[in-house]
């Protein structure tokens, strides 16, 4: 197994900030890579992100838009939104060392070919390896120090156990696993009942609601992970259970506080990227393709798409069949 001593991040947002600092206090050499080269020259000048407010970057992390500078790195992580993933590393491909891991820290599933994000990673760099990093984890907390588990998942498990090693600190501690696809499911549909969960509270169903919500939300996210051939481990597991938990907590999930405006009929919160209104959808096409019912992810996408009002989406919830649990 190579060292793996350097790592870059490609998108210099929120997230992809705060795993370059965990990069560099795990004592890796990191670059940032950001596309627009104003950005990065000011980050790197003034070392603080603007998307990541209050947070000082870690004095050992370069900053650059040059992206044959950053694909040089042992291990890349892929921090954008979902739908710009495969543009984000179609354009790192061709720089690349042969069998980089390049990990996808997005969470999501592409519009139009229904692919995870390692799929996306396999077809626009062929030459790379493609892992996935996901779970409860906020940025800010993170770039704070706070402490943070996530699940890292790869098809080899000596690779994997590799870039936990690589990444991995006290404060930031990835568990590895070769279930790719489950952590995949599971950090795309928590994001999709995150907004449920927001609508719950925005519309004052109480906390008995919130908790009946977040356990059917769960039941439809494991129903589809079984279905695409996920572990049940991986679905109770930190990137599964672990993250629906979280994200349908508190309004720190801009998921979360996407559906929370929605539930009070006010204007969904400008300049967040809530990656579950860009899934819901596709969510919903993949799961009729497998025929898994996932009625409250089909209820969000109908919310978001203005097929149905939020009150006939809660007693269409309400009214179903009663069954066995
Ligand atoms: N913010 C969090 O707490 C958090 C935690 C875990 C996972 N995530 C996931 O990480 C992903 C990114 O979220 P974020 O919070 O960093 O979003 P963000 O909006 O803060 O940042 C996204 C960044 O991606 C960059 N970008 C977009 N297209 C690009 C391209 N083609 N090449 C290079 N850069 C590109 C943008 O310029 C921007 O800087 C999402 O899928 C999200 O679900 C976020
Ligand atoms: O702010 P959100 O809803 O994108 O959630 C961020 C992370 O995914 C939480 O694990």
């Amino acid at each position: 197994m190579p060292a793996h001593m350097s790592v870059s991040v490609i998108g210099a947002g929120a997230w992809g900030t705060a795993l370059a600092d965990v990069a560099a206090r795990a004592g890796r050499k990191v670059t940032l890579y950001a596309r627009n080269a104003e950005h990065a020259a000011q980050i790197q000048a003034m070392r603080v992100n603007p998307r990541l407010a209050g947070v000082q970057l870690h004095p050992g992390i370069a900053v650059t838009s040059d992206i044959a500078v950053a694909a040089l790195a042992d291990i890349i992580l892929a921090v954008t939104p979902a739908q710009h993933l495969r543009a984000a590393v179609g354009h790192l491909a061709p720089h690349l060392k042969p069998d980089t891991p390049v990990i996808a820290c997005a969470k999501g599933i592409e519009h139009g070919t229904h692919k995870f994000m390692t799929e996306v990673i396999a077809e626009a760099a062929p030459r790379a390896v493609p892992a996935i990093l996901s779970g409860p984890s906020f940025a800010d907390d993170v770039a704070r120090g706070l402490p943070t588990a996530v699940t890292l998942a790869t098809r080899d498990e000596a690779l994997a156990r590799a870039l936990v090693q690589a990444l991995g600190s006290a404060t930031f501690r990835p568990y590895h696993t070769t279930d790719v696809r489950g952590v995949e499911i599971g950090g795309a549909a928590k994001n999709v009942l995150a907004i449920a969960a927001g609508i719950v509270v925005g519309k004052n169903l109480g906390a008995s609601a919130l908790a009946a919500l977040t356990t059917r939300g769960f039941s439809e996210l494991a129903r589809l992970g079984r279905a695409c051939g996920a572990r049940a481990e991986t679905l109770a597991g930190l990137s599964g259970l672990g993250d629906l938990l979280l994200s349908c907590s508190t309004a720190q999930s801009r998921n979360f506080a996407l559906g929370l405006a929605l539930g009070r009929g006010e204007a969904a919160p400008i300049g967040k990227l809530a990656e579950g209104a860009f899934t819901a959808p596709v969510l919903c096409e993949l799961a009729a393709a497998q025929k898994v019912d996932m009625p409250v992810s089909n209820a969000v996408a109908a919310i978001l798409g203005d097929r149905l009002t939020i009150d006939a989406a809660i007693e269409g919830l309400l009214t179903r069949p009663f069954k066995a649990e």
